[in-house]
């Protein structure tokens, strides 16, 4: 095959193979089975090994990177990534809607999004091009982890449009993910994680790629680090506008009218939580509008637009067959 042939049928692979791992990965809808993706991914691996120039970092084959680091490198977020107050009980919900609505009047509606028991993380993309990922870390200072988020397949390594922005979210290992690891360490005669968290947190901290990569990590998208800057109204379309870059959210949020619909939410999912694939500590809710959350702004650490509901902690032992809802 001449040169520019193999440049064209690999531009035609990548869009193929980041085509068919949005839909399996982001969409659970996998539209051709594994063994065509392997196939083509290969295609694509043995076309960069003969043309090298063709191996673009955002290339499909370039998830894993080989190199071991040393240490990981420290990272300023561009904008802070604040903490969430806290509401133990309804009337913790109620005052805090009092609150939210003696400053911007009563016509507020709220968001709940379920929420995930992981690693805070932030991912930069620059030109539509996924640039740098990193931990929370204090909120101001983090540690980049971007080889390690390039290995969740759910991530994209570049959108569907050449925006340049910084998005907000939780990865986290599904329980299955999670009870398998535990097991194979165990007949290692390791120490077992305790919770899918911790486990989470210990792959995502591993300096081998490769390590990060065999923990079948995923991500929950919930947030634009600047909304403003991409023209949404409301943190609803915010998340529409994620969906349609290309990121996976929590299809499980819903809008609600007012406090009372909020508390009806946290409610139901009080029961469902031990059915769900992965682990939630809680219920995310937040202020819809961009402009009220701006008039109601955020104290030294966390926003006055937001709270979130903690479930009582509890020790919930789910079997598998238990879960039922995918990811
Ligand atoms: C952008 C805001 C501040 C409103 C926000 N902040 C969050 N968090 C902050 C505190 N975080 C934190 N982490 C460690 C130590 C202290 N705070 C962990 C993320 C959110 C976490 C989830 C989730 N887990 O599913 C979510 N759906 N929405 C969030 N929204």
């Amino acid at each position: 095959m001449d040169r520019q042939t193999a440049e064209t049928r690999a531009a035609e692979l990548q869009n193929l193979l980041n085509q068919y791992g949005y839909e399996y990965y982001v969409l659970d809808k996998p539209s051709v089975p594994d063994a065509e993706y392997d196939q083509l991914l290969r295609e694509l691996a043995d076309l960069e090994n003969q043309y090298p120039e063709l191996r673009t970092p955002d290339s499909p084959t370039q998830r894993v990177g080989g190199e071991i680091l040393d240490m990981f490198r420290k990272v300023e977020h561009t904008s802070p990534m604040l903490s969430l107050g806290n509401a133990f009980d309804e009337q913790d919900l109620r005052d805090f809607d009092r609150r939210v609505r003696q400053a911007v009047g009563d016509d507020v509606s709220y968001v709940c999004e379920l929420k995930i028991d992981g690693l805070a993380v932030t991912l930069r993309y620059e030109a539509g091009l996924f640039a740098l990922g990193a931990t929370r870390g204090d909120g101001t200072i983090g540690e980049d982890i971007t080889s390690n988020l390039r290995t969740i397949r759910s991530i994209p390594l570049r959108l569907s449009e050449p925006v340049t922005m910084e998005v907000r979210g939780e990865a986290f290992m599904p329980k299955r993910s999670f009870e398998e690891l535990n097991k194979a360490k165990m007949e290692r005669g390791e120490e077992p994680f305790a919770n899918p968290r911790n486990a989470a947190a210990g792959s995502l901290r591993q300096l081998d790629p490769k390590i990060a990569a065999s923990r079948n990590l995923d991500i929950f998208l919930y947030g634009i680090a600047d909304p403003g800057e991409t023209g949404v109204a409301s943190h609803s379309g915010g998340l529409d506008y994620l969906e349609k870059l290309g990121f996976k959210t929590n299809k499980e949020r819903q809008k609600a009218a007012n406090i009372e619909e909020v508390i009806q939410f946290v409610g139901s999912w009080g029961e469902k939580r031990p059915h769900l694939p992965y682990d939630i500590d809680g219920i995310v809710i937040k202020v819809d509008s961009l402009e009220q959350q701006r008039q109601l702004g955020t104290t030294v650490k966390s926003p006055r637009w937001a709270i979130a509901y903690k479930f009582p902690a509890e020790e919930v032992v789910t079997t598998l067959k238990d879960i039922e809802l995918s990811v």
